[in-house]
C-alpha cells in the first residue's frame, strides 16, 4: 500500500501546491446567498467539490462547520468526504483531535478506519496530551496509508504562550513535538506521513524544522493575514515541504464555480512562486 506521504508527493507533483479548506461560516453562507441551515451547507460543500475536487491537491473540510448543524451536518460531511475522494482530491479533515491514547484509538478508527463513512486521507490532531499519546493515530494510519497533521506552532496570536513556553532541557514545547515527529518519519521516502501545523502568520521564531521529513501544513494565508512571501521567513530551508492552505480567502471567491476555480488557480501560482 501507498503511503501518504507518497500519495501526498504525486499530487502536489499533479496539481500544485495547494490546500484549500471548506470553512461554511455563518457569514459566508449569507455572502453566498445561501441559507444558514443544512441545506445551505449542503450547497455550499457541493459547490466547492464541484468547482475544485478535480484540481486542488487537497481539501481541508473544518468539521466545526459541519457539527455545528448536528447530525445533519455530520451527514453532509460524509457525503462530501466521499465526493472529494471520487474527484481525485486528498481530503484533509480538520477535527483537531487529542486525547488520552484508549480514547484517541477511537478518534482514529472514526477518522482514519477505511469502514469508517467519515473515513479521510488525513485528519488534524493536538499534541498537547503528549505525541506519545497519539499513537493510535499514527499507526491506524500507517496501516492504512493514512496521514495524520499534527500542531506544532499555530498561526493564532494565543498559540506562543503555550507553544514557545521552554521546558527543563531548554527546547520550546513546540520544538519537542518537532522532534518527537521528526523521529517518526526518520527514512522514510519521498516524504513520512506525519505532518505538522505551522501558522503562516508566526514569522521568524528559530524553530528548527530542517529534520522534520514530512509535510508541513501552512495555514493562516489570506484571511489570517499572511501572504505566500512570508513562508520563506517561516520555513527557512524546509520550503519544499510546505503546503499552503487557504480557506476564506479562496472561499469569498464563491458561489460561482469559475470564479472559486480561477481563485484556487491564482494561489496556487502564487504559492509555486513562493516555494520556489
Ligand atoms: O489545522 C489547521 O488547519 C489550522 C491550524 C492553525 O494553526 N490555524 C488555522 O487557522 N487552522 C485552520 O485553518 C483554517 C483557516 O481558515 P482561513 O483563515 O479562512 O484561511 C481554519 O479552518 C482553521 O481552523
Amino acid at each position: 500500500m501507498e503511503t501518504f506521504g507518497k500519495r501526498l508527493s504525486d499530487i502536489i507533483e499533479k496539481r500544485g501546491p495547494l490546500c484549500v479548506g471548506i470553512d461554511p461560516h455563518a457569514a459566508l453562507l449569507s455572502r453566498w446567498g445561501f441559507s444558514d441551515d443544512v441545506a445551505g451547507l449542503e450547497r455550499f460543500a457541493r459547490t466547492v467539490v464541484d468547482a475544485l475536487a478535480d484540481r486542488v491537491a487537497v481539501v481541508k473540510p473544518q468539521s466545526a462547520f459541519f457539527e455545528r448543524f448536528g447530525s445533519r451536518g455530520i451527514g453532509v460531511l460524509e457525503s462530501t468526504i466521499r465526493q472529494l475522494r471520487e474527484a481525485g482530491a486528498l481530503v484533509l479533515l480538520d477535527v483537531k483531535r487529542g486525547d488520552i491514547g484508549s480514547t484517541m484509538a477511537a478518534y482514529a478508527s472514526a477518522y482514519l478506519d477505511p469502514a469508517s463513512s467519515l473515513s479521510a486521507d488525513a485528519i488534524t490532531v493536538s499534541p498537547y496530551l503528549g505525541v506519545g499519546s497519539l499513537q493510535p493515530a499514527f499507526d491506524l494510519a500507517a496501516a492504512n496509508g493514512a496521514g495524520v497533521f499534527v500542531l506544532a506552532l499555530t498561526s493564532n496570536p494565543e498559540g506562543a504562550s503555550v507553544q514557545h513556553a521552554v521546558g527543563a532541557d531548554g527546547r520550546t514545547v513546540a520544538q519537542t513535538v518537532i522532534d518527537e515527529i521528526s523521529q517518526l518519519n526518520k527514512g522514510a521516502v519521498p516524504l513520512g506521513s506525519i505532518g505538522l501545523v505551522v501558522g503562516a502568520t508566526i514569522g521568524r521564531t528559530g524553530h528548527e524544522l530542517s529534520e522534520v521529513n514530512g509535510p508541513l501544513l501552512a495555514p493562516g494565508l489570506g484571511a489570517q493575514g499572511a501572504t505566500p512571501s512570508d513562508l520563506r521567513a517561516v520555513f527557512g530551508e524546509s520550503l519544499r515541504n510546505v503546503l499552503p492552505s487557504y480557506s476564506r480567502e479562496v472561499l469569498n471567491a464563491g458561489p460561482s464555480v469559475s470564479a472559486l476555480r480561477a481563485a484556487a488557480e491564482r494561489a496556487v501560482d502564487e504559492c509555486r512562486a513562493a516555494l520556489g
